[in-house]
Parts: structure tokens; sequence; C-alpha cells
């Protein structure tokens, strides 16, 4: 089966020269084997985190009826607040870099996306404060501190391609990202065993990286990129790991130097489809950094050769964006 996700520990991005470079070396090498690498030490305080899980865990046990005071619009965009069990169903894009038509895999989670405090184009939807009082203001800040680990990633990730650190910086100056809590509700095992309803279907994220946080119960898994077809489970040793995973912006700024990392959520991999199991429910976090809306995703200079002609078109961050949610719901 070959080996799962690497580990990599970021305080060595903070440490001497060497270590530094020694970590962003690593960093690209694990993420173009297998797709994604998990990092620990990354600057996000351990207690941060537990923290945004108990309040991700608060926010979906409230009454489903305080939780639509938040929803989500019925269509794609604006992508802002919470989305119910089948609002949104992702095997409607699963194919989409293959050409395939949409699937129509039942996706078995409910949602809460959230966008800048400050977004210019979007507002948040928050539930009333005196359901869930601090949660506003706990996850403005948590975006915050997310955006930070982001930027050093972003350097971490130029060093090792050899292009501008400021440049690609300078691409995500405005943190126009979507930050999303997630919540797959324990289904008899039964439910999920013949294909037409899963967890979140196989997809590539849209933006340029998305960490993300999970908690113990498993069923998160990424294609390697050397072998196509072969999904690998990737487990955290804790919530703190940030999973780094690359997605399409990337993909196009770089010219396919790194291709996004396909994912899905399945049961654990202990599940007996077979049984009358209960497969327990599962809470991620995940955070999608994306280039500003208006960047172009033309690939870098640097990324086009002789040897490698320039494989995208010209078309903004934003463009990209509401090409690939334009399927997502309905
Ligand atoms: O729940 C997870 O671990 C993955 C979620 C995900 O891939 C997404 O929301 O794009
Ligand atoms: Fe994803």
């Amino acid at each position: 089966m070959g080996s799962p996700a690497d580990t990599l520990d970021m305080s060595s991005f903070f440490g001497t020269p060497e270590q530094k470079k020694e970590f962003c070396i690593s960093l690209l090498e694990s993420l173009k084997k297998r797709g994604c690498v998990k990092i620990q030490n990354h600057g996000i305080a351990d207690e941060m985190i537990h923290e945004l899980f108990a309040m991700t865990r608060k926010f979906f046990a409230l009454p489903y009826e305080v939780k639509m005071e938040a929803k989500h619009p019925p269509r794609a965009n604006p992508n802002r607040g919470y989305s119910y069990v089948g609002q949104e169903n992702v095997a409607t894009i699963s194919g989409y870099e293959k050409g395939l038509n949409p699937g129509t895999t039942r996706d078995m989670k409910e949602t809460l996306d959230m966008g800048a405090p400050h977004d210019n184009l979007v507002d948040n939807i928050w539930v009333p404060e005196e359901y869930l009082p601090g949660f506003r203001s706990f996850m403005e800040s948590f975006y915050e501190l997310a955006y930070k680990t982001e930027l050093h990633i972003l350097s971490a990730l130029a060093i090792a391609l050899g292009i501008s650190e400021e440049h690609l910086r300078s691409l995500h100056s405005k943190a126009e990202n979507e930050f999303r809590l997630l919540h797959y509700p324990s289904t008899p095992a039964s439910v999920l065993k013949d294909g037409s309803t899963t967890r979140i279907a196989e997809h590539t994220d849209f933006g340029t990286i998305t960490m993300l946080f999970q908690d113990s119960t498993g069923g998160l898994q990424v294609e390697d990129q050397t072998q196509h077809g072969t999904f690998r489970n990737v487990e955290s040793s804790g919530p703190t790991d940030i999973i780094l995973n690359i997605g399409d912006s990337l993909q196009r700024l770089t010219n396919d130097t790194f291709k996004a990392a396909c994912h899905r959520v399945t049961c654990p991999p202990t599940t007996k489809l077979d049984g009358e199991e209960i497969v327990p429910e599962r809470f991620s976090i995940a955070y999608f950094a994306k280039p500003n809306r208006d960047s172009s995703l033309l690939p870098l200079k640097n990324f086009i050769t002789e040897a490698t002609p320039c494989r995208y078109e010209n078309i903004t961050a934003w463009e990209w964006n509401n090409l690939r949610i334009a399927k997502l719901f309905g």
C-alpha cells in the first residue's frame, strides 16, 4: 500500500536557514508524491484548535431551526451559511477535470461556510449571538490566525519552487478565503453500502491550498499522485495536525508542476459494510486559501518553457471559482 501522508515539523521552517530550506524541500517532495502532507508545529496554538472543534460541535448540536436562521442560499453563490444534509452534493462536480457528467451520489454532511470577517463582496451569515455566545468572534479570530499560517506555507512553497515569495503572497493579500465547518452525522453502514450515498464525494478543492483539521473518526482519503486511482487513508495523529493539500488554482499557477489533490471522505477503514454497524459521526474543519478574486490564474512565467508550454488560459481566480461551484447545489 505504500506509506500514508508524510508528517512534517514546521518548527524547522522557523529555525536556521538550513532547517528552513530543508523543510521547504520536504514539503514540495511530499506534496508531489502523496498529494497531501500533515504539518505539526505550524504556529496555531493547540488550545485554539481544541476550541475550534468544541465550537464546531456546539454549532451542529443546535436545533435545526436555529441553524436554519443562518441558512445558505439555495444556490452556490454566495457560498455562506448553513447547508443541511442533502443541500450540496459534491458528486455533481467530481468528474469536472476528467470531462465526466455530473454524478448522482449524495453527500451525508452538513456544513457552515464562512469567509473573511470583512469581505468586500459577501457578508457572513451567523446564527443569532444568543444561541452561541462567542461563536462569531472566535471564528473571526481563527480565520485571521489561519491566514497567518497560510502566508508562511505560501512562502515555503515559493522557496521550494524557486519563485518570488512576495509575488505569491501578494496574490493572496486580500485573504479572500473560505472557511468551512463540517459534520457528517452518524449513519448506519448499510446506507453507505451501495454507493448512492457517501460522506463527501471525490473532488479537488478550487483554491491554492487547503488546510484541514479532522477528528479521529477516519475516512478521509487522498489520491496518490504517482498512482492514479489509488486512494490512501489519511489519519491525523491528533486534531491539531494540519492536513495540507493543493487546489486547482495552484495547479494552474504552476502549469501542472503541482497537481490538485483529489480527495473524498468515506467510511472509516475499519467499518464492516455488511454488518449492523453504525458509522460514528465525524467533524472536520477546512480552511480554503484562495488567490485574490481579481488575480489572474495564468501560469507564472517560471513554469512556462519550451518543454512545458502554457497549459491554461487566462482566467481570474473569481471566474474559476464560480465556474467550479456552479453545479454544486441543485
Ligand atoms: O471532511 C473532510 O475531511 C474533507 C472536506 C472537504 O474535502 C471539503 O469540504 O472540501
Ligand atoms: Fe475538499
